[in-house]
């Protein structure tokens, strides 16, 4: 039952520490993975609003290049190459830069006239692309030309000089949107202007471009005219990147302008190159010159979020287990160590019941000695007093024993004691009788709660110790052994003393010797006024047993 009750407050107190320590492990990964989760929305606004910067600083840069048309329609290819040359060197996101003129077909020989005599040109030609590919001079009687005028930028961009670009539908709308908007347009996802014209070539599919134009005003006819720019966004995010240091998140940058399924525009791998984890993305929108609506995603890998978590949730658990373990097993020593000390207590208790019985037992005869019948006597008289019982005492003596350890030996003669002991114990019913060996062969009956009547039990005993018929040759009363005895039965009173319940028996036993043996004599006790009991008459009114011998 205790085993029990300690398994299962041992197994409560393991449940308890394992719901507290995954509860503690788990809320502490999970505002970690929160702070994480933070941090990595943080970095990622940085590297947003780092890239938005860089690529609106090349952006606006362009507007430097408006200078070359002050104070004339036409600048000069030299002054275009040196003011483009040095834009790009500062920005080396600008792949490419053209100057694109908007002119009308009435006007188109006098702009390539003019032309020609600003560069000291021997000719200058606008152009356009045949079906077959075939570039030729342009023949347009009507409607406006877009030729491209001036280059500068890598070679991989380079377009026949003079190609009108009325015909390239979506530089031809980016260049109106421009003209609409008046200001930095960004073309709408990317555009290979190289592979639109000519559809061959060393263009870089890999090569991320946009297009962003600039209206021109001040040619004489209103012409107006345009600044298209080629700007290789790997080497803007290379840029923006190379200032802010996070590893670990790969990033997407999309154009969602208007009601457009998202285009991307350019896809940067983390360096880690390592597995994404999809369901932590994000979006952040750019705030970009241009008309357009970009967006920055980013996916972190699982690199970025187990390379920054720490291990202090695991510690938690595993501090927290071998403490609930530390508990249990304290419980369960202390548990077995009371277990051992209540089974130490038991058998003690055993033994020292044990040691009070063998104290009150007579090692010979098996029933109680003498020290435990007065013990036993005294409470009963005590009780006696109180309850105003009877109680009475029967003095037993074996009849002519000296004869028979005479006859039959000492060891004999205490089997015969043994014997005798062992029937009178027989004899008694109640548990509250006690039979004890009063000394040598004479023994005492205590009959708690019993009058007068106590002769026909010790008549009884008489008898059934004959009838045992334990040889006793020597015996001058009996072949077989005998017992005389003497009853005394009082009502204790405080003035009397308990010995004088003791003294009557012995004078009745005493009587009972006297008159032949073998035999019971009760004392007739009466208490007179003085307190003293007086012995009226030895009565031996029990028969002396039938085989009689002479004494
Ligand atoms: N074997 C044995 N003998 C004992 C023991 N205790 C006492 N005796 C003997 O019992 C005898 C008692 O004898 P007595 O008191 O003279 O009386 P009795 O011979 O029985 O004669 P009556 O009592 O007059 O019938 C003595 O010889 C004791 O030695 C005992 O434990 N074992």
């Amino acid at each position: 039952m205790k085993d029990t009750v300690t398994r299962n407050w041992a197994l409560l107190v393991l449940t308890l520490g394992l719901m507290l320590s995954l509860g503690a492990a788990w809320l502490l990964h999970f505002s970690e993975q929160e702070q994480l989760r933070n941090r990595f929305v943080k970095d990622v606004s940085d590297r947003s609003a780092v890239f938005s910067r860089e690529l609106n600083t090349s952006l606006e840069t362009l507007y430097t290049l408006q200078t070359l048309f002050i104070g004339q329609a036409i600048p000069r290819l030299e002054d275009f190459e040196f003011v483009a040359s040095n834009t790009r060197a500062r920005h080396k996101d600008i792949v490419a830069i053209y100057w694109v003129p908007e002119i009308s077909a009435g006007l188109r020989d006098v702009f390539e006239r003019d032309i020609a005599t600003t560069n000291g040109f021997r000719t200058f030609k606008v152009l356009r692309q045949q079906p077959d590919g075939q570039v030729v001079p342009s023949d347009k009687a009507s409607g406006l030309h877009r030729p491209v005028v001036y280059f500068q930028g890598e070679l991989s961009q380079k377009i026949p000089l003079g190609i009108d670009l009325t015909d390239n539908y979506p530089v031809n709308s980016l260049l109106m949107q421009a003209k609409l908007s008046g200001g930095l347009t960004l073309s709408s996802g990317r555009i290979a202007l190289k592979d639109s014209l000519l559809k061959q070539g060393d263009y870089h599919s890999s090569m991320m471009k946009v297009a962003l134009s600039i209206p021109l005003r001040g040619y004489p006819g209103k012409v107006a005219g345009y600044i298209v720019t080629v700007i290789d966004l790997r080497e803007s995010f290379a840029k923006a990147l190379s200032q802010i240091r996070v590893a670990g998140i790969d990033m997407k940058l999309w154009d969602q302008t208007g009601v457009q399924e998202p285009m991307l525009l350019h896809h940067h791998v983390s360096r880690t190159r390592l597995e994404i984890d999809e369901r932590r993305s994000t979006l952040v929108p750019m705030h970009v010159n241009g008309n357009r609506q970009w967006f920055m995603e980013a996916l972190p890998t699982f690199y970025y979020f187990n390379n920054k978590a720490t291990w202090l949730p695991h510690l938690v658990f595993v501090l927290g287990m071998s403490l609930t373990g530390l508990i249990c097993f304290s419980f369960v020593r202390i548990a077995r160590r009371n277990a051992k000390i209540r089974h130490e207590t038991h058998q003690l208790l055993t033994s020292n019941q044990e040691l009070a019985e063998i104290s009150r037992t007579d090692a010979l005869t098996a029933v109680a000695n003498r020290r435990y019948f007065d013990e036993v006597l005294d409470k009963e008289w005590k009780r006696s007093l109180r309850n105003k019982t009877p109680l009475t005492l029967i003095m037993v003596d074996i009849d002519c024993f000296k004869l028979y350890n005479d006859y039959y030996g000492h060891l004999e003669g205490d089997e015969c004691i043994h014997a005798v002991a062992q029937t009178l114990r027989d004899m008694m019913s109640r548990p509250m009788d006690l039979v004890a060996r009063y000394g040598g062969e004479e023994f005492a009956i205590l009959l708690p709660d019993t009058n007068e009547n106590a002769v026909i039990l010790a008549e009884q005993c008489r008898k059934m110790i004959e009838q045992q018929r334990i040889a006793h040759a020597a015996s001058k009363v009996s072949p077989y052994v005998t017992v005389s005895m003497g009853v005394a039965t009082v009502n204790a009173a405080q003035t009397l003393d308990v010995s004088e319940l003791i003294r009557h028996a012995d004078r009745a036993l005493y009587s009972a010797k006297a008159n032949g043996r073998n035999q019971v004599v009760r004392a007739e006790i009466e208490v007179g006024h003085g307190g003293a009991p007086q012995l009226l008459e030895q009565n031996p009114l029990i028969q002396q047993g039938s085989e009689k011998r002479e004494r």
